[in-house]
């Protein structure tokens, strides 16, 4: 096996591709040539990884890639390099048209943070005619340019840096921030004393931060490390990565791209909400659900286990957990192999109007609200759901008795990896999730580690999206949570980014915990108990944003006969969405009975009463007893 694939952060080059990417590049190059039989690439593979994904950012001005000279077509390339040992580092120079082949690494710290601190030194040493495209300057600003600041109302921030002469802190969080917009960063040196005076910093490194407004402070970071200053300048309100073209176009928050403004729910990023929870569950059982028009095999048993799962775990309100225990207790009594999706509708539609039972159609993204209509929202709502499902799981072990799931620690886990492969509208997303669950999960022993285990893999997900087109810039994808929301989770060692994994797990029980949710903008409206209701047309509300991208999207066929995408209009009123056909009779778990069924269920009913009153004065007639009157018997 190669070692490196398509998934890891790095530039895969070969002889075709790697003269046309290197000469007369925007951007400088890092290049590792190896081998994939040598013991040193093997074993240097996963710093020169760790590498490639602390530098990612950087791209603009440096890019990593890498060679494999074991590679039979890439034998001639590797010796028109001059490549004789490996792994040999090589740095060409952005637009270097010299062909000269580079410059090679002999230094024997192949570290992270050293190879790190080289690449920044590397580009220090372009000149103004090479210097990479999108690279601002390294170099310490001049302080009249910073004390021109002050008091200036700009459209963006300045963060400056104020640093000793020997840290590197300054440029790699300039460099860190080159994909965002809405922000400069600057550095400047401690030794400038009249600056440091100016700005009243006593303790260097430090970050001054200029506002838009023209108001300026210094910045307070709980840790003085390279990741904590960027994490919070990418999370500053303006601040966020710059779009493609087709992106920047999206509208602002509050608009839902279709010039109807939706009103912006205010929320705290530090709770969890059950309107998001409520809304993924309407999701997933009225529309996900319904492009399965019959459940039977295997998908009907991951629909239980999931069912299992959810009614003996979700934190729920009262009348939702109550809904899903009857779901599930109906899922269990009943002998079917094959069930119609129309009948868990009903259940899930309260027909039988059984008191306290009840789940909105009511669609409220609160912390899973996007910018726009296409981001965020049902997706969002499923990671929150399952993360509060393990945290359960490991908080309450009794939870899961008598379900055949009792000492399990990978119940939530594989439920969810087989509802994701079975269900979930994503189908690229479903494929992403096995490969990684087919890769570790069954290293997962207990329940705490089931909680880390998708803390993990949720962010591999945001790192390999991060930039890409289901990126909401409000929200942009980062390594959770963010050292505003846990500061202990964050450390450094030898200046690469560590987690406090126990201090993560500690606050993912606390954030995903039933006492932080928030009932804020959940729906409290719920229909009156009474009989069971015959059909009206009735709208199941589409959730608006319900969908990350196309692929999410139910296709139109596989929504099930009795919805249709309907358009009603009359008396000014125009509603659109799944609505359900009118009927006329009713519907009783997934069976349509028309009024005519229900004339003859009443004649048939009427007739078996005179039948059985005429058999009954019959048999006690004295002459049928006078007739079979037997005393021998
Ligand atoms: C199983 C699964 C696989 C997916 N795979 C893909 C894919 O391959 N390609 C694709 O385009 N989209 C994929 N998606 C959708 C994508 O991951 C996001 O859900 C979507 O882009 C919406 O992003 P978001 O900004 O709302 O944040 P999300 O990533 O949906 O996160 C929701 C919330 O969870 C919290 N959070 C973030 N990271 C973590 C973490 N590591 N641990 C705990 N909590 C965290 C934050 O509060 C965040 O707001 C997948 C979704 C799921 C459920």
């Amino acid at each position: 096996a190669r070692l490196y694939t398509e998934e890891d952060p790095v530039v895969i080059l070969s002889s075709d591709s790697l003269k046309q990417s290197v000469f007369n590049s925007s951007s400088a190059w890092l290049l590792q040539f190896y081998s994939s039989w040598c013991g040193h690439c093997i074993q240097y593979s996963a710093t020169w990884k760790a590498l490639a994904g602390d530098v990612k950012d950087w791209a603009q001005a440096i890019r990593i890639g890498v060679l494999d000279c074991a590679h039979e077509k890439n034998f001639d390339i590797c010796k028109e390099f001059g490549i004789h040992f490996y792994p040999t580092f090589r740095y060409i120079k952005a637009h270097d048209t010299t062909n000269d082949y580079g410059k090679t690494y002999h230094g024997a710290d192949r570290e992270l943070q050293t190879v790190r601190q080289l690449m920044v030194n590397f580009l220090q040493n372009h000149t103004k005619q090479d210097w990479p495209v999108g690279c601002p300057p390294l170099d310490p600003a001049r302080s009249e340019d910073i004390l021109s600041l002050m008091g200036k109302k700009t459209e963006f921030y300045t963060a400056v840096i104020v640093e000793d002469k020997d840290s590197y802190i300054g440029r790699e969080v300039i460099l860190d921030l080159l994909p965002y917009e809405g922000l400069a960063v600057k550095r400047t040196l401690s030794s400038d004393k009249l600056l440091m005076e100016e700005l009243g910093i006593t303790s260097v490194p430090s970050v001054y931060l200029f506002h838009p407004n023209g108001t300026h402070t210094i910045m307070n970071v709980q840790k003085r490390l390279r990741f904590f200053f960027s994490s919070f300048l990418k999370l500053l309100p303006g601040v966020h990565r710059k779009q493609s073209t087709s992106s920047l176009q999206r509208p602002q928050p509050g608009n839902n791209g279709q010039g109807t403004q939706v009103e912006w729910k205010v929320f705290e990023k530090s709770k969890v909400y059950m309107a998001d929870l409520e809304s993924g569950l309407h999701y997933l059982l009225r529309v996900e659900l319904a492009t399965h028009k019959t459940l039977e095999g295997e998908e009907l048993k991951t629909f239980k286990d999931f069912v299992t799962v959810v009614a003996k775990l979700f934190p729920g309100r009262q009348s939702v957990v109550k809904l899903l225990e009857t779901l599930l207790e109906w899922l269990v009594s009943l002998p079917l192999e094959k069930i119609p999706y129309d009948a868990i509708l009903d259940l899930v539609n309260n027909k039988m109007r059984i008191s306290g039972l009840y789940l909105s159609e009511q669609v409220q993204w609160v912390g899973c609200q996007g910018s726009s209509v296409a981001l965020r929202g049902y997706p969002c709502s499923l990671w929150t759901l399952f993360h509060v499902l393990t945290v359960q799981a490991a908080s309450r072990p009794d939870a899961l008795a008598n379900t055949g799931f009792e000492d399990d620690p990978l119940a939530v886990l594989q439920t969810m990896r087989r509802y994701i492969g079975t269900f979930f509208g994503c189908q690229e997303c479903g494929k992403h999730f096995e490969e990684m669950a087919q890769e570790s999960v069954n290293q997962v022993k207990t329940v705490d580690e089931a909680v880390l285990w998708l803390w993990r893999k949720h962010n591999q997900v945001n790192a390999r999206l991060a930039g890409s087109m289901s990126e909401d810039p409000m929200f942009p994808k980062t390594q959770w949570p963010t050292p505003d929301l846990c500061p202990t989770c964050h450390e450094e060692q030898e200046g690469l980014h560590v987690w406090n994994e126990q201090m993560v797990l500690a606050f993912l029980k606390q954030h995903y915990g039933a006492s932080n949710i928030s009932l804020k903008y959940s729906s409290n409206s719920q229909p009156e108990p009474g009989p069971p209701a015959p059909d009206k047309p009735k709208a199941i509300t589409k959730p608006n944003n319900g969908h990350l991208n196309q692929n999410l999207k139910p296709s139109p066929d596989s929504i099930p006969k009795h919805q249709k995408r309907t358009e009603i209009s009359g008396a000014g009123e125009k509603l659109t969405g799944v609505q359900i056909e009118a009927r006329p009779g009713m519907t009783f778990l997934g069976l349509g009975f028309s009024s005519l069924d229900m004339s003859l269920c009443v004649l048939l009913y009427t007739l078996s009463c005179v039948f059985l009153m005429f058999m009954f004065f019959f048999f006690r007639s004295k002459r049928w007893k006078a007739r079979n009157y037997r005393p021998y018997v």
